[in-house]
């Protein structure tokens, strides 16, 4: 087995806790799944068994192979051979424990798109990163977070329920969508947030157009800074 770090291949080892992650998603036989990372599949067949539908992608080919041997007789499932975020999949639910790697990525991903509600299993210092309101602290990814989706914790996973463990521990968290915003606008939220040290009077200045206030990003609302960055994107 290649165990790739760069891959977050961390595979959850308890069944208790995959039953919970895939419960928390109120699956219907309505839906589609997109599960991002299938692994040995230890959500795979239990998320088949509540949807209409899963879609289930996998990077590591060595992993898809196996899991198309494994899952053969499963008909409601299509796997996926490739980089989940380069693929233009339609699904109503997410269900994921994502490699870590690609958290980040998550986020802005689906803030760009519309979903009824997505569970993913993430680093327990990212949803803490994600759950800033305001402070020195605040990130770009905190403001895209809490601008366009109401996020709550579900359940704390230890990091021995993995193999092999990683580093940390882990935390569930249920996401589902307020705002959709473009692409443009992720962007120039990013864009902003380099400049964070400075005045929003003098970021505006670097970025083209006149903002009459000597506030930072850190004590500004999510709302009046997504509404600095559709300007600038205009
Ligand atoms: C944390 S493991 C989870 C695997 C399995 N679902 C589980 O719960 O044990 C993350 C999985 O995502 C795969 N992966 C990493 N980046 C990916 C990407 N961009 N698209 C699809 N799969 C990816 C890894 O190879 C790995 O199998």
């Amino acid at each position: 087995m290649i165990k790739r770090r760069s891959l977050g291949q961390h595979f959850l080892t308890s069944n208790s806790i995959a039953k919970s992650i895939v419960d928390s998603a109120h699956i219907s036989k309505d839906d589609i799944v997109l599960e991002i990372g299938t692994g040995h599949g230890v959500l795979t067949q239990l998320l088949c068994n509540d949807a209409k539908q899963v879609i289930s992608v996998e990077k590591d080919p060595v992993l898809y192979s196996k899991a198309r041997d494994a899952f053969s007789h499963v008909s409601n499932l299509t796997l996926e051979k490739g980089d989940a975020f380069k693929k233009d999949i339609e699904f109503t639910i997410l269900v994921s424990n994502l490699p870590y790697s690609e958290s980040r990525t998550t986020i802005e991903w689906l803030v760009q798109r519309k979903f009824k509600c997505a569970v993913v299993m993430v680093q327990k210092e990212f949803a803490q990163k994600l759950a800033k309101k305001d402070g020195k602290e605040r990130r770009a990814i905190s403001v895209l977070a809490s601008y366009c989706l109401d996020i709550e914790n579900i359940l704390n996973v230890k990091k021995t329920n993995f193999r092999p463990p990683p580093k940390v521990d882990s935390v569930v968290i249920s996401i589902v969508p307020k705002h959709v915003l473009s692409e443009q606008i992720v962007h120039t939220v990013n864009k902003l947030f380099s400049f964070k040290r400075k005045t929003i009077r003098h970021i505006g200045k670097k970025m083209g157009i006149e903002i009459d206030s000597d506030k930072r990003l850190e004590e500004m609302p999510d709302g009046e800074i997504i509404d600095i960055a559709k300007r600038i994107a205009k």
